[in-house]
C-alpha cells in the first residue's frame, strides 16, 4: 500500500502533524480496515429501504441475548467520571480551542464532525492544535494581536475528540490512488500523536463516536481502537468512547453498541440534531405520517423524543455507561442582552430536564453558557459527580413509541420552508468558507441542523406537503421561487460582492439540486459540498 498526501497547498502545522510515521500508521489502520468500513457503509441502505417500505423498525432479533443479558461497560476512568457540562466546538482556529480550553467545563468535545468544515487547513491545523493542547502549549496571536494562552489556574477540560463520521473520505490523502477514509485520517493522526502523552497523565485518548447505525460500526471501533492500543503500547482499555445516539436505527440498538464497545465504552450522547435528520432520511418517501412539523417546532418534549432520551438514561445506567444530552441550539449574543436572557432561560429549562431525567451531564455551544449547565446539573447531583447509580427502571419504551413521530404537534408552514431553504444556503456557504459552525439567527447551525433543513424541503415536495398558513402544497415550482427569493434575500445581507460569489452562489447550487432532485435522494450535504471546498 502507498499512503500519498496530495494536498492544494500546505497547511498550517503539515511538518508536525504529517511525519512518515503517523501517515504509515493512518496507512495502516486503512489496509486492516478499510474493507470492513466500506462493507458497513454499504449495509446501511438496505435497512433504510426496509424501514422505509414498512414504516417500522423494532429491535434486532439476533440480539436479544444481549439485551436481555446482565453485563456492565468498564469501570469508568478518574478523569472522565464528572462530565457535568461539556463544550462542544471545532478544534480550528487555535483561538476556538484556547476559547474552550479555558471555558471552566469539565470536557471539551473537539469536533471534526458537525462543527468542523474539512478544508485542508481544518483538517491539519486542528490536528496541530489538539497536539498542542495535549502538551499544554497551545498558543495564539490573532490578527489584531490579541494574545491567547492556556490559563493555569483551574484544570483544563478533559479534551473528547470528534473524528468525521464513517462516510467522508479525505480527498487530500490517498491510498492506493484511493482517498482516504476521513475518520481513520482524523482518529490516526490524533491517536498516533497523543495516546501516549495522554494515557501517562490519565486523560486520554477519548473519543466521541458520530453518526453510528449499526452495532457492526461500533464493533469496527472496537476492533481499530484494540488494534491501536497494542501498535502503540498502550494498555487495552486505556480508549474511552462516548457513542452518538443519533440515527433512528441506533436507537434500537443503544444496548448493542454499548455490548461492543464494553471493554471502551465511555457512555452514549442524545445527538437530537441527526437524529431528526436521521428520521426525516429514513422517512422521507414514507408517506405524511412521517412528515415532521418545522424545525422550529420539534422541541425535546414531543412524545417520539422523549422515548428516544428517557430510553438512552435507561440504557446507559444499567450498564455502568454516561448519559449524556445534547445541544440546545440557543445562543447567547454578547451584543443583544435581550436575546441572550433568552437563550440563557430556554437552555437552562433544557439541562434542567435532562438533569431531572438522570442525564450525567450536557453540552453547551458557547463558553457563556458553561457556568449555567454546571449549575443545573449540580442542583441534582449534590455532592455527587453523576448519576449513575440513579436507575430508571419506570422507564419502558416501545418500538412504537420511538416510531410515534405522526403524534408530533405543530404544523409546516411557508415561512418554515423559507427559513429552512436560507439556513442552508447560508450554513453551506460559510461552510465553503472554512467554518463549519454559525449563528444564524442567534442559534447555532452546524452540518445537522443544516441537513434537517435541506432534507425538510425534500420531503415536503415529495408529500406535497400543505402548509398552514397558506393553504398550498410544497411543490417543484414553490420551492425554486422560495429559494430564489432567499437568495435574494442573502445577496443583499451580504454586502461583500467577492464573498457572495466565491461562497453563497456555489452553496445555493448545491442545496438547488438537494431540494430539488425529487428523484434521488443525497445521503449528506458535505458529500457533493466538499467537492467544492478546498
Ligand atoms: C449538532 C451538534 O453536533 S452540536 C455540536 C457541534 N456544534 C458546535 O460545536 C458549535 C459550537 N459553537 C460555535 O461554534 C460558536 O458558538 C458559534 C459559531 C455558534 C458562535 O460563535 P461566535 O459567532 O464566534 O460567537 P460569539 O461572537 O458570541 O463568541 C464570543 C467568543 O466566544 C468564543 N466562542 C464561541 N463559541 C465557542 C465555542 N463553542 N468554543 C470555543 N470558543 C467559543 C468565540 O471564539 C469568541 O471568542 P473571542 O472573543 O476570543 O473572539
Ligand atoms: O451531534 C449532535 C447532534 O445533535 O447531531
Ligand atoms: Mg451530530
Amino acid at each position: 500500500m502507498t499512503i500519498s498526501v496530495n494536498a492544494p497547498y500546505e497547511a498550517e502545522g503539515t511538518e508536525q502533524i504529517l511525519t512518515d510515521e503517523a501517515l504509515q500508521f493512518v496507512e495502516e489502520l486503512h489496509a486492516r480496515f478499510a474493507k470492513t468500513r466500506n462493507e458497513v457503509l454499504s449495509n446501511r441502505d438496505a435497512a433504510q429501504q426496509q424501514a422505509a417500505r414498512t414504516g417500522a423498525m423494532d429491535f434486532p432479533a439476533e440480539t436479544a441475548e444481549v439485551r436481555g443479558g446482565d453485563w456492565k461497560v468498564a469501570e469508568q476512568p478518574q478523569s472522565l467520571a464528572d462530565r457535568r457540562v461539556e463544550i462542544t466546538g471545532p478544534p480550528a482556529p487555535a483561538k476556538m480551542a484556547i476559547n474552550a480550553l479555558n471555558s471552566g467545563a469539565k470536557v471539551w468535545l473537539a469536533c471534526l464532525e458537525d462543527a468542523l468544515s474539512p478544508s485542508w487547513q481544518n483538517v491539519v491545523s486542528g490536528q496541530k492544535n489538539l497536539y498542542e493542547a495535549a502538551r499544554g502549549t497551545l498558543q495564539f496571536t490573532s490578527p489584531e494581536g490579541k494574545q491567547y494562552t492556556l490559563r493555569d489556574d483551574v484544570p483544563l477540560p478533559v479534551v473528547v475528540v470528534r473524528p468525521r463520521g464513517w462516510h467522508l473520505p479525505e480527498k487530500n490523502i490517498t491510498i492506493d490512488g484511493e482517498r482516504a477514509i476521513g475518520a481513520l485520517v482524523d482518529f490516526g493522526l490524533h491517536f498516533f500523536h497523543n495516546a501516549k502523552v495522554l494515557s501517562e497523565k490519565g486523560t486520554g485518548p477519548f473519543y466521541y463516536l458520530p453518526k453510528l447505525e449499526h452495532y457492526l460500526e461500533a464493533r469496527l471501533w472496537n476492533d481499530i481502537f484494540t488494534f491501536a492500543e497494542e501498535r502503540l503500547g498502550i494498555d487495552h482499555g486505556t480508549v474511552r468512547a462516548t457513542v452518538l445516539i443519533e440515527t433512528i436505527p441506533a436507537a434500537f440498538q443503544m444496548d448493542e453498541i454499548l455490548y461492543e464497545l464494553r471493554e471502551h465504552a465511555s457512555g452514549l450522547n442524545a445527538g437530537r440534531w441527526d437524529y431528526l435528520f436521521s428520521i426525516i432520511k429514513y422517512f422521507r418517501a414514507s408517506g405524511s405520517d412521517f412528515v415532521l412539523p418545522d424545525r422550529a417546532q420539534v422541541s425535546m418534549t414531543q412524545p417520539f423524543m422523549r422515548a428516544y432520551t428517557e430510553l438512552l438514561v435507561k440504557t446507559c445506567h444499567r450498564r455502568g455507561a454516561f448519559a449524556m444530552g445534547g445541544m440546545a441550539a440557543f445562543i447567547p449574543n454578547r451584543r443583544e442582552p435581550e436575546v441572550t436572557a433568552q437563550a440563557m432561560e430556554k437552555v437552562r429549562d433544557d439541562k434542567a430536564r435532562e438533569a431531572r431525567d438522570g442525564f450525567d451531564g450536557s453540552w453547551v455551544a458557547h463558553p457563556d453558557m458553561v457556568d449555567l449547565c454546571a449549575e443545573e446539573f449540580s442542583k441534582v447531583l449534590g455532592d455527587k459527580t453523576n448519576q449513575l447509580d440513579r436507575q430508571r427502571d419506570d422507564v419502558e419504551v416501545s418500538a412504537q413509541d420511538l416510531l410515534n413521530i405522526g403524534a408530533a404537534e405543530g404544523e409546516v408552514t411557508e415561512q418554515g420552508v423559507r427559513t429552512n431553504l436560507y439556513v442552508a444556503v447560508y450554513y453551506t456557504a460559510v461552510w465553503l468558507s472554512g467554518n463549519g459552525a454559525v449563528a444564524i439567527h442567534n442559534l447555532m447551525e452546524d452540518a445537522a441542523t443544516a441537513e434537517i433543513s435541506r432534507s425538510q424541503v425534500w420531503q415536503q415536495i415529495h408529500n406535497q406537503t400543505v402548509t398552514a398558513d397558506t393553504g398550498a402544497p410544497v411543490t417543484k415550482d414553490l420551492v425554486e421561487k422560495l429559494l430564489s427569493d432567499e437568495v435574494s434575500r442573502l445577496r443583499s445581507e451580504i454586502d461583500d460582492a467577492e464573498t457572495f460569489s466565491k461562497y453563497f452562489e456555489p452553496a445555493a447550487d448545491v442545496v438547488r439540486q438537494l431540494v430539488l432532485d425529487t428523484e434521488n435522494y443525497e445521503d449528506y450535504l458535505t458529500i457533493p459540498a466538499y467537492e467544492v471546498l478546498r
